[in-house]
């Protein structure tokens, strides 16, 4: 990734300028948490803290990017220098990538020097919101088609390049088994994937023609499409010509591909003719903006579908394309002592979650079945006996009492200056823990249409903390 540093919004770089000025010793806790859930789910598939940590590690400001700053006639002398000599000096703390998140968790929690945690809220958002957005709507995908595999076929609709590629792995981690792009493939270790354009099949005098040249070049991958002219009349019995004749040779012929009209009548019409021209292994591959309410129909319409290929409703997460995560303010150093902050709000549902926090999944005791999360100070000891209240201050029947739990701590320590604290495993890694971790919630939690709530506390001390900062403001 190109060096990142500029992308930031200049009153990130105004704010950290005033603070150099002013109170420059001051350390600050910043919260990174969203409030809604796209597509009306119940849950966030975290994502992106990898390019978050290395663009981090990175932070530089090379000397065009400081003449230029200086250019603009804002900032004084010695901001420009401290930033030409830039030297990370923050602690980062976060939920591993591929988890299912809740809203007013804390997905990452950066600690350090207020005028540096404070530059980095526009580059960690943009990354945190781009790629977890892409990956909540992969997992629904994924989630609709069930154990068939889902390639990611985004690359020409992502709106740039930086989103088809960091698209595809957020994807991935969604739940994707490959993607056609060839990019994001190399860079993060996905499987490439992907058949033919209806260009090739023009490019020949006939379909027939099309389909052997095909075969004779990738004897091995022949994934034919087949909806240039006519599916069952003439694409599939083609398809079916050409396959025959590989497995005399001794190849074996690898699929087909739908990519309009009725997908589930010419799959079935398909499936039919393929079977019974004894090619019972051939799979069928169905595309043409699909989403998961589509593959949902097709698949509860009985479509004999082996696998899809997804672009523009994933890659844009079109029907609900903005994740709004927010980087907020939780706590502000003064000596040795951390002051708690809040930002008051006429929406109750608004005013932040202040002071060092931790979010906890809570288990029933000796299982692996979550049933709710829990935010707590980060000093505080659980115990063996919550008394805890609805994180959504909206909520009726806020106060809850539990117990005959397991508490597990989902922040990790991530960075601390310059030292790695955390593992970043690979794309497919992450992929396992994420269905490691979605395994472990509720059912009714992960359906597409009206999902159930997961429930979402914060322990009365936290609570307590959040109304004494309301009071003394007046509110
Ligand atoms: N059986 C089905 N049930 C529900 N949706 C379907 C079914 N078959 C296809 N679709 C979806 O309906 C939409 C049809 O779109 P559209 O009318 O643009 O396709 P088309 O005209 O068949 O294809 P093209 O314009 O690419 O030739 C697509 O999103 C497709 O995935
Ligand atoms: O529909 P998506 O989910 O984005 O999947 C990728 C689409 O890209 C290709 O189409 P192409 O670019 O040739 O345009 P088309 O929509 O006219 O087929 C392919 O044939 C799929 O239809
Ligand atoms: O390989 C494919 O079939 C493909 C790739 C990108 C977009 N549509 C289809």
């Amino acid at each position: 990734m190109d060096n990142l540093s500029m992308l930031t919004d200049l009153y990130e770089l105004s704010m950290a300028n005033g603070y150099r000025q002013t109170i420059p010793e001051e350390e600050g806790v910043f919260d990174v948490f969203f409030r809604k859930v796209p597509d009306d789910g119940s849950f966030v598939i975290c994502a992106g803290l990898q390019q978050v940590v290395e663009n981090l590690h990175d932070f530089h400001f090379d000397k065009q990017d400081i003449d230029y700053l200086r250019s603009l006639g804002l900032f004084q002398d010695n901001f420009l220098d401290y930033l030409a000599h830039f030297h990370f000096d923050c602690q980062v703390s976060a939920i591993p990538e591929g988890t299912p998140v809740f809203s007013r968790e804390p997905l990452l929690t950066i600690r350090g020097p207020l005028l540096q945690a404070q530059l980095f809220e526009t580059l960690i958002l943009n990354i945190m919101n781009h790629q977890s957005l892409i990956a909540t709507k992969a997992r629904r995908i994924t989630y609709a088609a069930g154990d068939r595999p889902v390639m990611e076929f985004g690359a020409r609709r992502a709106q740039g390049a930086s989103s088809a590629v960091y698209g595809a792995r957020a994807a991935v981690i969604g739940g994707c088994t490959s993607t056609s792009n060839v990019l994001a493939a190399q860079k993060f270790g996905i499987p490439a994937a992907g058949t033919m354009a209806h260009a090739w099949i023009e490019a020949f005098p006939d379909e027939l023609s099309a389909f052997e040249k095909w075969a004779e070049v990738y004897p091995d991958n022949a994934a034919l499409l087949v909806d240039t002219y006519d599916v069952l009349k003439s694409g599939v019995p083609n398809a079916i010509k050409v396959f025959k004749e590989l497995k005399q040779n001794g190849h074996q012929p690898v699929g087909i591909r739908i990519d309009s009209g009725d997908i589930t009548q010419l799959a079935r019409g398909a499936r039919k003719q393929l079977d019974d021209a004894g090619l019972p292994e051939v799979k069928i591959t169905a595309s043409n903006a699909l989403d998961e309410h589509v593959v949902m129909s097709l698949l509860n319409e009985g479509a004999p579908l082996d696998n899809f290929g997804i672009g523009e409703n994933l890659i844009t997460s079109a029907s609900s394309p903005v994740l709004s995560g927010v980087y907020k303010l939780a706590a502000v150093s003064e000596g040795d002592q951390l002051i708690p902050k809040i930002k008051v709000s006429a929406s109750r549902e608004k005013v932040t979650l202040p002071g060092l926090k931790q979010a906890y999944r809570l288990y029933h005791h000796g299982t692996k079945q979550a049933f709710a999360d829990v935010i707590a100070l980060k000093d505080e000891k659980l115990g063996d006996q919550l008394d805890v209240v609805k994180a959504n201050p909206l909520a009726t029947k806020r106060d809850q009492f539990i117990k005959d739990f397991d508490a597990v701590p989902l922040q990790e320590a991530v960075l601390d200056g310059d030292n790695l604290k955390a593992d970043l495993p690979d794309v497919f890694a992450i992929q396992a823990h994420s269905k490691k971790m979605l395994a472990e919630i509720p059912s009714a939690t992960k359906r597409l249409v009206n999902p159930d709530e997961f429930p979402v506390y914060v322990t009365h001390k936290l609570d307590q903390m959040q109304e004494q900062l309301l009071e003394k403001q007046g509110k």
